[in-house]
């Protein structure tokens, strides 16, 4: 590639290769930036990923390990290096794409939390929904949020983003669309936790609704719209990742219900990091989460399945709200 790209990816993982690949074949010019030359030159050599099975790298896609500058970068690492990502960033102005979900581990910040901080200057936006990566490289049909406060900006980058199989909404609530897809993989380990032990159905649906309910409460608290969660960047995302056999988060709790260890061989699996980041937050904001406290303590090994199940509901009963 010889001119400047339209679009940098940073992360060549699942996500970051489907979106590069999905806008390389809408004719855009892309680079895909890798963790290191080796992993660089393999995908440039191959143009193929086994967690991507189907897909054929489009033959623009640029593969480099070095961040070019560039008007949009995304941004699809594992949440836990998005800070060290956006330290490495060549100088530019032009606009972050949070593509990563999750809660920081030492700081409790969320993704728009952490770019305010290392690139203040820089417009971000962050980009979120049910979209598994393996259907979105192969063209199947999907829809994403683009949540960005600056409404000229966001309407731009919604055209840019959205293509033919990809429909994208805008939304100026970033700190919304941001905490349901962070908060949505710790709920996906309980649905997936209640079904690998044979707790039942009804109980995951309980754990999914009761879970977005405590999302959206924290959303509020943290100054975003809980209308937000109602939508694809909570409940959306909610239903594919607590229910989709494809979500490694579900899978993990699956396995974690089943007594075994989960698979981290298929990618990062975020719920897990997230969890007590999401729990510290609430706490220090004042808000009960119930759900993200049981897969906290369940994961840290504190509490047995059944027994964070009993302790969820012999909580005082009350009006659902
Ligand atoms: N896979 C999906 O379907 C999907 C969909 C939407 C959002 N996401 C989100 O995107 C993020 C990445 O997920 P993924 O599925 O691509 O993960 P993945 O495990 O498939 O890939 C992560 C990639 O990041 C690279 N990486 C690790 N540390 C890095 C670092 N310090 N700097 C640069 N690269 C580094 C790894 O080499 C790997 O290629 C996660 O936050 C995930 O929640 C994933
Ligand atoms: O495989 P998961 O659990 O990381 O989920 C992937 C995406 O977040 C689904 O929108």
């Amino acid at each position: 590639m010889t001119a400047h790209p339209e679009f940098a990816v940073i992360g060549a993982g699942a996500w970051g290769t489907a979106l590069a690949s999905l806008y390389a074949a809408q004719g855009r010019r892309v680079a895909l930036i890798a963790r290191d030359s080796t992993k660089a030159a393999a995908l440039a050599t191959t143009r193929s990923t086994p967690r991507l099975p189907g897909l054929r790298l489009p033959d623009s896609l640029a593969v480099t390990a070095r961040p070019p500058e560039a008007p949009v970068t995304l941004l699809a690492v594992p949440f836990q290096h998005l800070r060290e990502t956006l330290g490495r960033l060549p100088q530019g102005n032009g606009t972050l794409v949070l593509c990563a979900k999750g809660v920081e581990r030492e700081s409790g910040a969320l993704g728009p939390e952490i770019a305010a901080e290392m690139e203040p200057r820089r417009p971000c936006a962050v980009l979120t929904g049910p979209n598994f990566a393996h259907e979105i490289a192969i063209g199947l049909p999907a829809a994403a949020v683009l949540a960005m406060t600056d409404d000229g900006a966001r309407r731009d980058l919604v055209q840019h983003l959205a293509t033919p199989r990809l429909r994208v909404y805008g939304s100026a609530d970033p700190i919304g669309a941001a905490l349901g897809g962070a908060a949505k993989n710790v709920i996906a380990i309980a649905a997936g936790a209640v079904i690998g032990a044979g707790l039942g159905e009804n109980a995951r649906a309980a754990l999914i609704t009761r879970g977005l309910a405590e999302i959206a409460r924290l959303t509020e608290a943290l100054g975003g719209a809980a209308e937000t969660i109602s939508g694809l960047a909570g409940l959306g995302d909610l239903i594919l990742t607590a229910t989709g056999s494809a979500s490694r988060n579900y899978r993990a709790g699956l396995a974690f219900g089943q007594g075994k260890r989960p698979d981290t061989e298929a990618g990062v699996i975020e719920g897990i990091a997230t969890a007590p980041a999401l729990l510290a937050r609430a706490r220090a904001t004042g808000c009960e989460m119930p759900v993200t406290e049981a897969v906290t303590d369940l994961l840290a090994g504190r509490i047995t399945l059944e027994a964070s199940m009993n302790r969820l509901l012999r909580r005082a009963l009350r009006d659902e709200r």
